[in-house]
Formats: C-alpha cells, structure tokens, sequence
C-alpha cells in the first residue's frame, strides 16, 4: 500500500568523518570555563545489521551516539555524519528512533496506550485508525508484550511491568514509525542477563528484517557478543577498534594482546582498553612480548593513545579509514558538482490541532489515573475556604467590618490563591525527562504540548478547586448574594490565580531542579505579598525600590478588588453597601 511505501524497511549506512567534540566545563563559579575534548578523530561506517558502540565508563559511547543520531547540538561538533553517502538531515532525529537509557514512557498508562500514542502523533495522516492499530498490534506481537499489553507501566507509586518489559515498550515506542536506524543507549542496563540477551536477540531479529541498530554497551556476555555485526570500540574518546564483531579478538591478537581461553571478550577488550594486568600478563606470558605490549616502546604514553595508534596503522583501521573515505570522496565529489545531496526534510507527521489533543487526551487520562493531586488540592482549597469563611463569617455592615475586615479578607484570599500555585511548579519538572525525549523525536511541537499541559492543568487544578474555594467564602463571608456579584468575585480571583499558575509554569520549565524551581516560585511570591501593598505602606517606600510593586499580582488583585469596595463606599454614603457587601 502507498503507506509502506512511506515506511521502508531497509535500513541505512551510517557514516562519520573524522568527528571531533568538545565541552566547556565551569571549573568554579569565579575560574573561567576549562574546554574538555570527548572525542577525537572518531571515523567509521555502520551498516544495516547490529553495531555495537563498546568501552570503558566515561570513554565517550553515550556521546557519540548523540552526535550520531543527531541530539547534539551541531554546531559543537566538528566532523560530518553522512546517512547513506548524503548530508544528515536536520530533522533526523525525528526520523530515526532513539532508546534513551532512562525509561521515557507514561506510567499511569498501559504498553497499549504508550504504543498508540506514538503511532498516533508520528505516522503520516495517511495512515487509518484502523492502520494504526494494526500497526501497535503487530510491534506488541512482534515484541513478545502479549500478556502484559493492557497492563500498566508502573512508577514510584503503582507496581507495573517488569523491567525488560519496560525496555521493551520504550523499543517499540520507536519501532512504531519503522525507522532505518534506531539508535539504543545501553539497551540492557538494569536487566538481569537472560532478559538483556531476550532484548538483544529481538534486536537482531529487527535487524535481520533489514534495519541498522547502533547501540551502546558495557560488558555484554559472550551469548550477546556473538549477535554483534560490527563494533566501535572507544578508549578515552580515541578508536581502540572498529570493524567486524568477529575480527576482533583477530585484530587484538595481532598487536599482541591473547584472551585467555574461558575469558569472555567483552572483558578482555575493557581490560586492554583499561590497561588491566590481565591482559597484559596473558601478552607476556604466551608471546613473550614480541610485539611489544603496545605502548612498551614509549611508556611515557598513555596506553589509549598507543591502542588507539596501533589501530590507526594497522590494516584493519586502514581498511575501515579507506571505506569510510571512498563514502566521503563520492559525497564530496556530488556536492562540488552541485548535485542534490540532502534527504527531503520531513516535517511533523501530524498537524498541532492533533498534536494538543493527543497530548492533551494523556493528560487527562493521567489525572484521572493518578488524582491524588487534583483531589489533594480541592479538599485543601474547600478547607482554608472555611477557615477563611470562619475567621470572617458574617461581616456586619458596620465600618470595621465594612472596610478593614473585607480588606483583610481580601488579602487573605488573594494570598492563599497566589501560594496555592506553588504546586504548578511540578507540571514541567517532573515530566521534563519525557518531554525532551519526545519533542526531539518528533513527536509533537514544543507550543502543542505547551497548551495542551498548560490547559489540563488550569481547568482541574487551580479553576476546579477556586470554585470549591470561592462558593464556601464568598456565602460564609456574607457577600451579597447576587449572580453577577460572585461571578465578578469569581473572575477577579480566576485572574490572579491562573497569572500565578503561569509564572509557576514559567520558572518550572526553566529551572531543570524540581527543589530550585520550588524555592525560586515561593521567593518570588514571597516578594509579591511584600509589595502588594497591604504589609507595607507603597508610598513610603524608597524609589529605587518601589518599582517592584508593578511586578506584583497581589498588589494588582488587591487594587481591583479594594477599587470596587471604595467606589462602593463613595457612592453609598452609609459605607454599607459594596460590591461584596
Ligand atoms: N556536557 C558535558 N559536560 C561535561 N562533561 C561531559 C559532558 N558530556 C560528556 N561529558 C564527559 O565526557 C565523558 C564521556 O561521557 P559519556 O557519557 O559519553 O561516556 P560513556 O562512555 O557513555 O559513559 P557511561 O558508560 O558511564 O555512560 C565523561 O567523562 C563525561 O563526564
């Protein structure tokens, strides 16, 4: 059908240039910046089948997956990526999968529902509902997550599937859109080893149906070594070795290095690459050094650099060096006859009205899943109504209770809607995780999700509760009880407490620390009740500071709220009758 067509099942060659890639590092806060170098030189080709990314902690496999899959900013990084001998796309990283090594999959919802949403904001409209579910039917086949498919992920809170169900969910939420190259960051962390060789040999499998899988891995066993097609290996951010799995222990040989016959190879390569003894005495021992244990002719040397030299000059890495050229040399030779060298850039798949309302349907199924907090916040919102109904229950028409008691009720209302927003600080930041990962696959525009949350939560958490709040006040205070009256109430408070939510949004998706954004949200409160204009007389306050009044809410709802309470008081000369009273 024409939607295989859009969905091909080859997968494509990955090649990259001589790639260098540096971070500035703040060393304290009053030294300058220190530039620290990741990689080096890093050249290579991967092809359709499964490419292992391998080495020591901290050598650099994580980053250069990033680079590879397009997720780091290009600017920094120095080198060409090439996808199928032509210019990486600037939207690959929507066109490719990418496994992040954290789970990033909702955990109130099932493997299903996970699935759908991911089906549903990536595959092109032509694309049925029917099709859709055929599609997220046949990936939860194929992953073996029959069982568990309408069976919650879990969080912190909810028991739900295992890990490697888990990790399975979180491949097929990319296998979804049928990419040429998924790109997995330790695909089998945190698995115990029959379910990280389950996840692997899926992998091959996926493989096997014509698709390039480029992961990073630690120390795979040998079961899962013998699945490798091809392999990087990385010390220090330097080639140690790269070209077929299956050459390897071949190539090690031949600079000297012997794995012992039961050693698992996954070891003994971070053993080389970490300069333990143990390969290096299996070196003495057996060829009595005659190549020299690398780095034996300039001990001054770090070993990677030595390792990584060897490899350089071997006929391995001149072999791999020479292919790697050929793809470069065709594409440099197409681009200065100025041919057509990028791939079409494809946009999202779907429009932001069906962006905001998947995203918005997740939301909702969330809340309604997990209410506690929208629970939590009615029943707190209902039970300071009626300590502030009781504390100003039944104000009387006289002047005390005409002005100063509703002015201090005012106050004390307008306050409590302002705090009240402290809890948006977590709408971002606890999702931050999942929304990077997603708005950088592709999944939907940063404004759709942006709308959609913002709106989700308005509606439950601050205007379900104000109206909760609101009623019990505005009766048990004794404001007249006139429609337009409450509703005039209703909107002045509606106003401030959704400006509120919208800073608490603000500072939560700026700061990256829940704890931070938390403190800075409530600071900033803090300084709003200073100079709201009740605690402290606003025109006695020096010049140079009173202009911090304009960026006060609390001051703004006052204003409103005591404006009318005077008009009233002016136009009704017994100072009896206002709008609240
Ligand atoms: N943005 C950054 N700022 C500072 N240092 C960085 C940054 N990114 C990476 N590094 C450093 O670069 C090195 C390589 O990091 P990377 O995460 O790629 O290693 P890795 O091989 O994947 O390690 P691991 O197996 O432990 O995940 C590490 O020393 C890391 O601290």
């Amino acid at each position: 059908s024409s939607n295989n067509q859009n969905i091909t099942n080859t997968g494509s060659q990955l090649s990259f240039h001589d790639i260098n890639y540096k971070v500035n590092i703040e060393k304290s806060l009053c030294k300058k910046t220190e530039v620290k170098q990741i990689l080096y030189e890093i050249t290579g080709i991967f092809k359709p089948g499964m490419n292992a990314i391998m080495g020591p902690s901290g050598s650099g496999k994580s980053t250069l997956l990033k680079i590879l899959a397009g997720r780091v900013n290009r600017e920094s990084v120095e080198g060409c990526v090439l996808v199928d001998g032509m210019n990486q796309p600037s939207n690959f990283r929507c066109m490719a999968g990418f496994v992040a090594q954290d789970g990033t999959v909702v955990g109130t919802l099932t493997v299903r529902e996970n699935l759908m949403f991911s089906a549903n904001l990536r595959l092109p409209k032509s694309f049925s509902g029917k099709e859709k579910n055929k599609k997220v039917d046949e990936i939860i086949y194929e992953l073996g997550l029959t069982l568990c498919a309408d069976s919650r992920i879990g969080a912190n809170w909810l028991r739900g599937i295992s890990g490697g169900e888990r990790k399975r969910t979180n491949i097929g939420m990319e296998l979804v859109i049928s990419p040429k190259v998924l790109f997995l960051d330790e695909p089998t962390t945190g698995l115990d080893s029959s379910t990280a060789f389950a996840v692997m040999s899926l992998l091959n499998k996926i493989s096997k149906n014509g698709r390039t899988i480029i992961f990073s891995i630690h120390q795979p066993r040998y079961k899962i070594f013998k699945l490798f097609d091809g392999i990087l290996l990385l010390g220090a951010g330097r080639t140690i070795y790269h070209g077929p799995a299956n050459k390897t222990l071949q190539y090690f040989n031949s600079i000297g290095y012997v794995c012992d016959e039961h050693e698992n190879p996954s070891n003994f390569f971070l053993d080389i690459v970490n300069g333990d003894s143990t390969a290096i005495q299996a070196l003495f021992n057996r060829n009595g050094n005659k190549n020299g244990s690398s780095n034996a002719n300039d001990p001054s040397k770090p070993l990677v650099l030595t390792l990584a030299e060897n490899f350089s000059n071997s006929p391995y890495g001149k072999k791999m060096k020479q292919e790697a050229s050929k793809v470069y040399e065709s594409y440099y030779s197409r681009k200065t006859n100025g041919s057509r060298m990028k791939h079409p850039d494809i946009l999202y798949a779907t429009s932001f009205l069906t962006q905001f309302r998947y995203v918005s349907q997740r939301t909702i199924q969330n809340i309604i899943r997990n209410p506690s907090a929208m629970l939590l916040q009615v029943t707190i919102m209902f039970f300071f109504g009626l300590f502030v109904g009781i504390l100003f229950f039944q104000l009387g028409h006289n002047f005390k209770g005409a002005i100063q008691n509703r002015t201090g009720a005012l106050f004390f209302i307008t306050l409590n809607q302002i705090f009240s927003n402290l809890s948006s600080v977590g709408l971002f930041a606890l999702e931050r995780k999942i929304f990077i990962h997603e708005s950088v696959g592709g999944f939907y525009r940063i404004s759709a999700y942006f709308f959609s949350k913002y709106l989700c939560d308005l509606v439950p958490m601050r205007i379900v509760p104000l109206i909760f709040f609101s009623v019990t006040v505005y009766y048990m205070i004794g404001f007249q009880l006139e429609i337009y009256k409450f509703l005039l109430f209703f909107l002045i408070l509606g106003v401030s407490t959704t400006s509120g939510a919208t800073i608490g949004f603000a500072v939560s998706s700026s700061l990256e620390s829940y704890s931070s954004a938390h403190l800075c949200l409530l600071t900033i409160f803090v300084c709003m009740e200073v100079f709201g204009g009740f605690l402290l007389n606003l025109t006695t306050m020096s010049e140079w500071l009173s202009w911090l009044q304009y960026l006060s809410l609390i001051r703004y709802t006052l204003k409103v709220g005591i404006h009318l309470l005077c008009v009233c008081v002016r136009m009704c000369v017994r100072v009896c009758v206002c709008v609240f009273a």
